[in-house]
């Protein structure tokens, strides 16, 4: 027995749950081994809802106060779904966020590449024996179930050795992405100006709508009224919060941006992304879910932005790709994400993304008998 298990053992709590940290680019994933409640749903949508309806209380005490933070973001894994027992997929997952469950996430995927490839707990990952592994490459490839669909992760392990290799970007290819609207004209009502925005006189801006797994609203940081770009500065951090925030609440509403060829649950805007273009590839800052900042450069919407870019002509199926940052991996060397698109199919584009991801601990997280903040709590500052 471990110090803490001594001290649980005299005090009595809820259910430990464990948990594994990992950061990708900065972005926080904590990802959920052990502890979680069993979900109802024969589908992984339908455990989706019971999560939402029924479990909502183990999300907000692991991603809110005191035992995570506003920006904490996580990974429930799902050993059985309708995919993994038709053989389609290895294992299931649902992402969750300050304020729900999301449909896709491409850094906790990058994430979760190297965790599942270096667990060999089959009570955590039960088909993590039959995943196949290329010797001559070195890589492992994972079928990963998230909600938008099956995502394929590559890692790689060198040969001989039991882990990943963390110098080694993990990359995934996403589900089809693909383009909704197209330089949208959005009138801003007098009632809804941003207080901050630098050009006052400013009543409509140009938007892009792309799908990357979920809903992406792509508006330039100049459309914005902000020509020096994306900084991250806190001064101008709060008055992108506000001015994205404005955005969505005007375009939350347009269900009809948001078609998805088969699923309704994947049908509602999930973030406004602001971008810009650098000399070495594009930048932005991802305002997702309630107002969440991502610390990396956000591998779902790299897939919307390659699937716009192709639809723009601006990159090529099969080409070089692009380098996409965020305000925090800019400021180390490669720590950005790489998104390329691999193929062109009726429903969308197949796009590859990069990044690294790596360990930053472990925890065992309970509530005792008598703690009056079960579901943790969260401080917001006034908009
Ligand atoms: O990388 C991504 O796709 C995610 N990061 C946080 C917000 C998005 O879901």
């Amino acid at each position: 027995m471990d110090v803490f298990e001594t001290l649980l053992a005299q005090n009595p709590a809820t259910r430990t749950i464990k948990v594994v940290d990992m950061h990708t680019s900065g972005e926080p994933t904590r990802i959920v081994v052990n502890g979680y409640p069993r979900l109802e749903g024969e589908t992984l949508l339908e455990m989706r809802r019971c999560a939402r309806e029924k479990h909502d209380d183990i999300r907000q005490r692991l991603m809110r106060e005191p035992r995570g933070h506003a920006e904490m973001y996580g990974a429930i894994l799902i050993a059985e779904t309708e995919l993994t027992r038709c053989g389609e997929a290895d294992i299931g997952v649902l992402f969750c966020h300050n304020e729900g469950y999301s449909t896709m996430c491409g850094h906790a995927t990058i994430a979760l590449g190297r965790f599942l490839v270096d667990t060999h707990d089959l009570s955590v990952f039960p088909r993590r024996d039959a995943l196949s592994h290329d010797e001559a490459t070195g890589v492992t490839t994972l079928r990963l179930h998230a909600p938008c669909g099956v995502v394929h992760v590559s890692v790689y392990k060198d040969r001989g050795h039991r882990h990943s290799d963390a110098t080694r970007p993990v990359s995934f290819l996403g589900v089809p992405s693909f383009v909704t609207a197209r330089d949208l004209e959005v009138d801003i009502p007098p009632s809804e100006q941003w207080k901050r925005l630098r050009d006052a006189s400013r009543s409509r801006v140009k938007v892009d709508i792309a799908y990357g797994g979920a809903f992406y609203a792509l508006v330039s940081a100049a459309e914005l009224g902000f020509p020096e770009g994306v900084r991250g500065d806190a001064r101008t951090l709060a008055e992108f919060d506000e001015a994205t925030a404005t955005l969505k609440r005007i375009l939350y509403p347009r269900k009809e941006l948001y078609t998805h060829p088969s699923e309704p649950d994947l049908e509602y805007l999930y973030s406004v992304m602001v971008v810009e273009k650098t000399p070495k590839g594009e930048t932005g800052l991802c305002f997702f879910a309630d107002q969440q900042i991502d610390r990396s450069p956000t591998g779902s919407c790299v897939m919307a932005r390659v699937a716009l870019a192709v639809d723009q002509g601006l990159l090529q199926i099969g080409g070089e790709g692009c380098e996409y940052e965020s305000i925090v991996s800019v400021l180390n060397e490669g720590n950005g994400f790489r998104g390329t698109a691999v193929e062109k199919r009726p429903e969308g584009v197949i796009v590859k993304v990069e990044g690294k991801a790596f360990y930053t601990g472990a925890a065992s997280f309970v509530v005792e008998e008598h703690d009056m903040m079960p579901k943790g709590f969260v401080i917001a500052l006034p908009r």
